[in-house]
């Protein structure tokens, strides 16, 4: 085939492999670069192609790593990496993969065998690499914000929900006690009458602040409904959660708070339920702990009921 193509043909071939950002190189049978462009040699992080032919992949690639230029390689222990490339170098007649650079760019490289020779191309993908990092980090906000609650910034109930679901599970499997504890603010619908929605707003804030200071990294905590909110307090017995419950309850009632300079204070009612041993569910958990909340409000409210 090399043979039908005429010297003129040889000559554009070897212009367009020199004018194309893309990388190209030909390692021969000692694994020894005997062809590249110039964009491969600044792959590796040599100015010009006379200075990497001849060089073996491992000088090429230990170049890279001690020089910090080129094609990043991250690894404490070069030879035990060069000994794994070199395993999979070769290993198929036919292999591609990504590698990134020091200057942040992204290359898809294939690998070909013809014969003894390695035929080496690098395409430039950091365009549609970016792309897909932003599409990455714009799927994470998208999850975020279908997770939060856009007031308070903690959990909302459909989140809640799953999260606590599966924790619920992980407790049963584990032979640990869980509780739930679903706070209710009081008379809230008198903090909007008497100081504004907004003002109202502002308190549901400080309201989530000051029971998240009162709970532990891992309890998960959610705003379920308007002045609603729910706990579930994993590995927690009833004596563990009635402590908590009655921590967060005097968080709430023992001082005002103040919005905008006006002090609004209000109280909490707790309604509690510990999971110790049935095989009850979420759902199940959720309306127990709602039943003894109501208990707590027609009783007189600011209390905890389990
Ligand atoms: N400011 C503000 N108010 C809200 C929000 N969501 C719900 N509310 C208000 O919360 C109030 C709840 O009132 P009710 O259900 O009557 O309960 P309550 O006044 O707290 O009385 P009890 O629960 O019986 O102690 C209503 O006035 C709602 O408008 C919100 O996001 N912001």
């Amino acid at each position: 085939m090399i043979n039908s193509l005429s010297q003129e043909l040889q000559y554009i071939l070897l212009q367009a492999l020199n004018k194309t950002d893309d990388s190209i190189a030909i390692f021969d049978q000692y694994d020894e670069i005997a062809y590249c462009n110039l964009s491969f040699a600044n792959l590796f992080g040599f100015e010009t192609v006379d200075m990497i032919v001849g060089k073996s992949f491992s000088q090429i690639i230990s170049n890279s790593y001690y020089n910090k230029t080129g094609v990043n390689i991250e690894t404490n222990d070069i030879e035990a990496w060069l000994h794994t490339a070199n395993m999979k170098r070769r290993s198929t007649s036919h292999r591609s993969f990504e590698i990134d650079t020091k200057d942040g760019s992204w290359f898809l490289i294939t690998e070909q065998l013809v014969d003894e020779y390695l035929f080496l191309y690098a395409t430039n993908i950091t365009a549609s690499k970016i792309q897909q990092f932003e599409l990455l980090k714009t799927q994470k906000q998208l999850a975020s914000l279908a997770a939060t609650d856009s007031l308070t910034g903690i959990y909302n109930r459909r989140h809640f929900y799953l999260v606590a679901n599966n924790e619920l599970i992980r407790c049963q499997r584990k032979n640990l006690s869980a509780s739930i504890m679903i706070l209710d603010i009081d008379h809230f619908k008198l903090v909007n009458d008497n100081y504004g929605h907004s003002c109202g707003d502002n308190v549901l804030k400080s309201f989530t602040d000051r029971i998240n200071k009162e709970l532990r990294s891992y309890d998960i905590f959610a705003r379920i409904g308007g002045e609603e909110f729910a706990v579930l307090l994993p590995d927690a017995n009833k004596e563990n959660a009635l402590d908590i419950a009655e921590r967060c309850r005097k968080a709430i009632s023992d001082s005002p708070f103040i919005i905008d300079g006006v002090n609004v204070a209000v109280t909490t009612s707790i309604g509690m339920y510990t999971y110790e041993s049935d095989a009850d569910g979420l759902e199940q958990i959720m309306k127990l702990a709602d039943k003894n909340l109501y208990i707590a409000k027609v009783s007189g409210r600011n209390k905890i009921c389990s």
